[in-house]
């Protein structure tokens, strides 16, 4: 059976949810019915199971043995064309099954029959894995996830994790949820997954990357046509993806001040917290912004002229006095530092009534969150940059909430204020309140540490001072700050990365 088409494709930049794959699914099974293919599903099960077979013999040439699970489902499917391959191929092959095969699908049916023509055994799993050899393949559940897992799934789950064999996942790892990233009870820990036809978000952010290993793509020849039938969920971003950032910058602005560029006011750090709004500074000076200022505690200024002496800082104690410094700036950065006291509240709501373009974070969205500072920011451009805890408290919900669905909480805060919204974390989403979604596949468990944040306003509001609308200044400006802090990363370690240490690694990646 050798098809066309190439077991591995270069990972895309079109991600997509559950629902939209088995929209593609159908489309390509109608398409391979128009060509006189068979109708249920079985040819592209063929594909997939071919494509993971190589992907299998590719990483574990060695290996004479696989132990295959199998659900009731068309992944299972996808497994038991695998095992008839293995069994074609000379090796020995361990079969599982879950769940009861009477209720498999056509495609599945043929694919039982094809395994069993081989000289598959499938047996029943009781709870023990009895296999020698070092490759599982995880074929319980794909795209059809609907709950937590739970009794004897759970139990197969657990055998494959506590094996010391790595585990290939057909399509996802059993467990994950292809929408949000999440865990649903327990997942397979893979050390490659081979997903089809469409590449699922939950992939990339939340629990997914941890779990996926490395993600193979395999489009099964499926004619990219169809996929122009189906605007993608979500856009994957990183930084050698986006082209050449320099060639973006600097576009005249329709309301630029007798052409005066990049004039970057940072509004932030309450008593005790002068190192939030000198990073801000800093990094705001190393992404190319051509002048900064800061209204800081008085207390702040003398060690901020110290360490960044091209700044302009100024004292402010009152709200008063930050006004006619906002009038002449381009882009106003305020949270770093800022703090929840009265003196935060006059300085932000100063900010607030302006109407120049602003990256708000930290405790500029947590005061923004309590009660009666309720806005939203249609008629300015503006990027928000909460943490899931910020993103909780502006939703009125909890984190988990938040991180039970990462892209549908991105998409309603950033509809809710009409701004372009950063949610951090493993796999940052960028929201457009259009509905435009991107996922950062960049960054590193080193960021989550203090100072990171304040980083990536300094980094956002020089982008946005440099021409780049909200939503432009936001992929490019997470994919900057990300990938500095796994080029700082790769040089020490993750652990131990302090936000300071991404600064060269900025100007470098602005060049
Ligand atoms: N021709 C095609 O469509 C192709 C699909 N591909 C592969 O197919 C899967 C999707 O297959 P699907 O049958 O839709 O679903 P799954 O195999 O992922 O799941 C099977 C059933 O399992 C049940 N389920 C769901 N969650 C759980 C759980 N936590 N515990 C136990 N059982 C669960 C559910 O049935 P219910 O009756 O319980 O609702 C599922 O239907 C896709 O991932 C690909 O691997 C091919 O790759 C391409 C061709
Ligand atoms: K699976």
């Amino acid at each position: 059976m050798n098809r066309p088409y190439s077991a591995k494709d270069h990972l895309p930049g079109e991600l997509y949810s559950a629902a939209q794959v088995r929209e593609l699914d159908t489309l390509a099974i109608t398409q391979i019915q128009d060509d006189g293919g068979d109708t249920c599903g079985f040819e592209l099960m063929c594909r997939a199971a071919e494509a993971a077979f190589a992907c299998l013999l590719e990483r574990w040439p060695e290996e004479g043995s696989v132990c295959v699970f199998a659900g009731p489902g068309n992944n299972g499917g996808d497994a038991y064309v695998l095992a008839a391959l293995a069994c074609h191929h000379g090796l020995d092959v361990v079969f599982y099954t879950l769940g009861d095969h009477s209720g498999l699908s056509a495609a599945a049916s043929r694919a039982r029959e094809m395994a069993l023509e081989a000289g598959v055994e499938p047996q029943v799993f009781r709870g023990e894995l009895v296999y020698e050899g070092q490759v599982i393949v995880d074929g319980l559940l794909g795209t059809g996830l609907n709950k937590a897992v739970q009794g004897d799934y759970a139990s197969a789950i657990a055998a494959m994790n506590a094996h010391f064999a790595d585990v290939l996942a057909l399509d996802l790892p059993s467990g994950l949820s292809a929408d949000t990233g999440c865990i649903l009870g327990c997942a397979v820990q893979a050390s490659l997954t081979v997903t089809f036809i469409g590449v699922k978000q939950g992939l990339l952010t939340a629990d997914g990357p941890d779990i996926c290993g490395e993600v193979a793509f395999a489009s099964l020849s499926v004619d990219p046509l169809l996929f122009h039938q189906l605007s993608a969920s979500c856009e994957r971003i990183s930084w050698d993806r986006l082209e050449r950032l320099n060639q973006r910058l600097n576009p005249r602005r329709g309301n630029s001040h007798k052409g005066e560029f990049g004039h970057v006011m940072v509004v932030g750090g309450d008593h005790g917290m002068g190192g939030a709004v000198a990073m801000a500074v800093e990094a705001a000076g190393r992404c190319g912004a051509g002048l900064i200022r800061c209204a800081t505690r008085t207390e702040h200024v003398a060690p901020i002229l110290v360490r960044r002496p091209e700044a302009m800082v100024r004292a402010v104690e009152s709200g008063l006095e930050l006004q006619p410094l906002l009038a002449h700036s381009h882009v106003i950065a305020c949270g770093p530092g800022l703090g929840q006291s009265s003196w935060s509240e006059l300085l932000l709501q100063q900010v607030l009534n302006a109407s120049t373009p602003l990256v708000l974070d930290a405790d500029g969205l947590n005061l923004l969150a309590s009660p009666g500072w309720r806005r939203d920011f249609s008629e300015r451009p503006v990027i928000m940059t909460p943490h899931p805890g910020e993103a909780a408290r502006l939703l009125g919900c909890d984190i988990a909430s938040v991180q039970a669905d990462r892209f549908n909480s991105a998409r309603q805060l950033a509809a809710q204020y009409q701004a372009v919204v950063v949610l951090k974390g493993q796999g940052s989403l960028i929201a457009a309140p259009d509905g435009r979604l991107a996922l950062c596949t960049d960054g590193n468990p080193g960021m989550a540490c203090g100072g990171m944040g304040d980083v990536l306003t300094g980094v956002l509001a020089a982008l946005l001072a440099q021409g780049l609308s909200p939503w432009q200044a936001a992929r490019y400006g997470v994919c900057v700050h990300s990938g500095a802090a796994d080029l700082a990363a790769r040089e020490q370690g993750q652990r131990g990365l302090l936000a300071t240490d991404l600064m060269p690694y900025l100007w470098e990646l602005m060049n």
